[in-house]
């Protein structure tokens, strides 16, 4: 439209004489030629920056700045956050990247309005990042009936073929899934019910089927284990027997460390590329952490086991990720102090399922990401970086 303005304005200007009957005003032809040679250009000129404006402002720009004012997205002075350039991904052309210069807007508040966002927008959010060191936020987003699988069958072929990744499911953005070898210890959080166990399982399953060692802590008597679980896995059923056994995972773990040592290398994959070695990375899970610790009641003999089982965790947490020795952690319990910070604080991949505010405080460090989640969904996820995700469900019979 506005080039056909332009076009217009030119075409005007060059049959001007015959446009507007120069010629037939006598005297006063001269003044009326210069009053149109000044107006028409000034005409252009403003099509011109009309149009410059216009590309700056990315399409729906204005709609989206008003609906999230009326969704109450906005700064201190009142102002929403304005639209910057909005574009289909690259990597995944079903998404539509969003970004918005925040207006100084703090990304927390953004994760806690999240779903007044979807309205004002009419989209579902995939996920919300960061851009450009924070000066701009970009929104991923799917079309507002965009949803998830209600269930998500494993299929063997999702495998990661890579060292040391294993995969939790899907989010609108792709697969999810964490490298253990970069972020070496997993804690994960939900109210009964929500699919943690499953998922706990899952990541186990396939910590196995890469090679690695897995020992696990259950003092329900294994009833949540199946006897195939059993076989493959060293399980821990008493207080005692899980002592021992991180013990012996520390030891393991300083004598893997005078070996690196020894042979110059940083980590575990460079000893075994170095030496062919083969050493196995070891898995400490353990469902119920929060009730593992749990010192209420407690004698005084069992709280100094309990210190020692807490301080044996806390090592494997700090000095883990170099020498393979890993801990996927689960609780469903809200009680901010039972996980010690030493513990949590090295736990760098984190993920809540459906859960109340202070279980997701302390899994995500956001009270409300877990309000995400569908009070009626079994196996979805969210992770630290706000995506939310459908995880496998896999038949743990099948190990
Ligand atoms: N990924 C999934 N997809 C679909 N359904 C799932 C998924 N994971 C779990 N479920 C369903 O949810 C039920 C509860 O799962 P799970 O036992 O893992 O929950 P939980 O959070 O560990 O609860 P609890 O602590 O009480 O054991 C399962 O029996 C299964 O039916």
């Amino acid at each position: 439209m506005l080039a056909a303005y332009l076009v217009g304005a030119v075409l005007v200007w060059l049959f001007r004489a015959y446009l507007f009957g120069l010629d037939t005003y006598g005297m006063f032809s001269p003044i009326l030629e210069a009053v149109i040679n000044l107006l028409l250009p000034l005409y252009a000129v403003g099509g011109l920056l009309a149009v410059l404006v216009l590309l700056g402002t990315p399409w729906g720009g204005k709609a989206a700045k008003e609906g999230l004012q009326k969704v109450g997205l906005v700064n201190h002075a009142g102002e929403a956050p304005a639209l910057i350039a909005k574009r289909q991904d690259t990597d995944n052309p079903r998404l539509t990247v969003w970004e918005f210069d925040p207006c100084g807007i703090p990304m927390g508040e953004w994760e806690d309005k999240r779903a007044r966002i979807e309205t004002a927008l009419n989209i579902t959010i995939a996920k919300m990042t960061w851009a450009e060191g924070r000066k701009i936020i970009r929104v991923y987003s799917a079309p507002a009936e965009s949803d998830f699988p209600a269930l998500l069958p494993w299929k063997d072929k999702y495998l990661s073929p890579d060292n040391f990744v294993l995969v939790l499911g899907e989010s609108l953005t792709g697969p999810v899934s964490v490298n253990l070898a970069n972020i070496p210890h997993i804690l994960l959080g939900g109210s009964t019910g929500s699919g943690k166990s499953v998922l706990l399982k899952l990541l186990l399953m396939q910590a196995l089927r890469k090679g690695a060692e897995v020992y696990i802590a259950d003092f329900k008597g294994g009833v949540d284990f199946p006897k195939v679980w059993r076989q493959k896995c060293h399980m821990c059923f008493r207080e005692d027997t899980l002592l021992y056994v991180l013990g012996q995972l520390v030891a393991v773990l300083e004598a893997r460390k005078g070996w690196l040592e020894e042979a110059g290398c940083k980590d575990l994959d460079a000893f075994n590329e170095a030496t062919g070695e083969g050493l196995p990375r070891l898995v400490f899970a353990c469902d119920e952490v929060a009730e593992l610790l749990d010192r209420t009641g407690r004698s005084k003999e069992d709280r100094d086991k309990l210190n020692q089982i807490e301080g044996r965790l806390a090592t494997l947490a700090r000095l883990g990720r170099a020498f393979g020795i890993h801990l996927i952690l689960a609780t469903q319990r809200p009680d901010t102090n039972i996980i010690p910070g030493q513990i949590r604080n090295n736990m760098d991949f984190r993920v809540c399922g459906r859960a109340e505010s202070v279980l997701s405080g302390i899994i995500l460090n956001n009270t409300s990401a877990a309000e995400q989640i569908p009070k009626d969904a079994r196996g979805r996820f969210i992770t630290g970086d706000g995506t939310v995700f459908q995880a496998y469900l896999f038949d743990q019979e099948r190990l």
